[in-house]
């Protein structure tokens, strides 16, 4: 099983390798390398978020992915960005722990 990452997106120190397809959005969102900080890895996912314009006009904290390569990689139709565990459990699903 991958090693356990820390997952702290503020811990500046702490890299990770992302999962090919999960690396491929993240170039979609202007990313240019394969290794990242949690924090970057936020960064591009929440660029890519927005570009593609997948939150709900509506209930602007739901982000809608079922028809977008972003909810196959998280494997969920949609989810809420006001939760963390559940954000950060489908995502590190898709990381690898770099040794630093
Ligand atoms: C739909 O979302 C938004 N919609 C609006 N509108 C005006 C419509 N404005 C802000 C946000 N927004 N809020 C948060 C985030 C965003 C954008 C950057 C997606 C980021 C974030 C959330 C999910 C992923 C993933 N996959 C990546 C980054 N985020 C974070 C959540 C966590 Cl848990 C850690 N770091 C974050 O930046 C938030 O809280």
């Amino acid at each position: 099983a991958d090693r356990e990452i820390n997952t702290d997106a503020t811990n500046e120190n702490n890299l990770v390798r992302p999962k090919v397809e999960f690396c491929s959005l993240l170039q979609h969102a202007g990313a240019t390398k394969d290794v990242f900080t949690m924090k970057e890895v936020m960064f591009y996912l929440g660029r890519y978020i927005m570009q593609k314009q997948l939150y709900d006009q509506k209930q602007q904290h739901m982000v809608h992915c079922a028809q977008d390569a972003l909810g196959r990689v998280l494997g969920v139709d949609s989810f809420s960005v006001k939760e963390p565990r559940v954000l950060f459990a489908m995502i590190t699903k898709n990381l690898v722990a770099v040794n630093n």
